[in-house]
């Protein structure tokens, strides 16, 4: 890392689902892998599911195209210091710290993503609503991956949400095991840059609960893009779709951290709402960040 200044941070999260928040609007750091998952480490960093780099569309190569819609770009990092697309829990957070330093005004505001341009709404009673777009079905309608955890086997759901997910239903949260390694997916090639896996059991008519084990994270409390894709997912099992029946299907999906709703329009755009949480923030100690390995 480097950096002749303090470098400053904050600390969020969404559903429990937690962010390291690093302020970089000139796109100035260097923040290597390594670096990254020094800071999401929750013994010796500041600890996270991920980082939130907030840096100017314009200063980054990767936004520079979308600048003209969105002012700040989210360079969102897993806490593996893997790149991912999307993540909806965190875009959520990067619009409060946004709001929160004057970065944008109270309501609405659009944010660049890999994914492209999120459009989110800051509701004055704390929740966050971000219009993710559509899901993407690359197989179609049907289960087409099988999703297992030791002896367990289930058929599985391919949504995509900007990011990857297995969407698998299951009787019981507690078959998922222990997560503490990713759950196979077969066909390897189904998910050529790996794939976050969502556990679903039902809780009710358009009510879901979930478990998630997110790609370059491990188990979370939450995951707002897996969140989305069960929807998706549970929508079609039960029959609906949007898009093609002409009326819009809302659905509760419980996650560990807390719930969130999730709608499916029916233009077939998914819109999400949940809270979002700045709860701390502070300067790095510059020795620390300075002794991170380069990569
Ligand atoms: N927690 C996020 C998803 C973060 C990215 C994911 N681990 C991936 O690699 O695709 C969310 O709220 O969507």
């Amino acid at each position: 890392m480097n950096s002749a200044e303090p470098v400053r941070f904050l600390k969020g999260h969404g559903t429990e689902n937690d962010f390291v928040i690093i302020p970089d609007p000139d796109g100035t750091l260097e923040l290597p892998p390594s670096a990254v998952a020094r800071l999401c480490d929750r013994r010796a960093g500041i600890g996270g599911d991920g980082l939130l780099h907030v840096v100017r569309s314009a200063a980054h190569p990767e936004a520079r195209a979308m600048a003209g819609e969105a002012e700040w770009f989210m360079d969102y990092r897993n806490a593996d210091g893997s790149i991912a697309e999307m993540c909806g829990n965190g875009v959520r957070v990067f619009a409060r710290y946004l709001e929160r330093a004057g970065l944008a005004g109270a309501g609405d505001l659009a944010v660049a993503t890999r994914a492209g341009v999120r459009r989110v709404h800051l509701a004055k009673n704390g929740d966050v609503t971000v219009h993710m777009g559509a899901a993407r079905l690359p197989a179609g309608a049907d289960p087409s991956v099988t999703v297992t955890v030791g002896e367990r086997s289930w058929p599985a759901r391919n949504v995509n949400m900007g990011n990857p997910h297995a969407v698998a239903f299951v009787d019981d949260l507690d078959h998922a095991g222990d997560l503490l390694t990713a759950p196979a997916v077969a066909p390897a090639d189904a998910y050529p840059e790996g794939t976050n896996v969502e556990f679903v059991v039902d809780r009710g008519p358009r009510h879901v609960a979930l478990r998630v084990h997110e790609r370059g994270a491990g188990e979370t409390r939450s995951c707002g893009t897996g969140a989305c894709a069960v929807m998706v997912a549970a929508a079609r099992r039960d029959g609906l779709d949007p898009a093609a029946d002409g009326a819009p299907a809302t659905y509760t999906v419980d996650v560990p951290g807390g719930r969130l709703v999730i709608t499916e329009r029916a233009d077939g755009g998914i819109e999400m709402t949940g809270p979002a949480v700045i709860l701390a923030e502070g300067t790095l100690d510059p020795d620390w960040f300075a002794a991170s390995p380069g990569d």
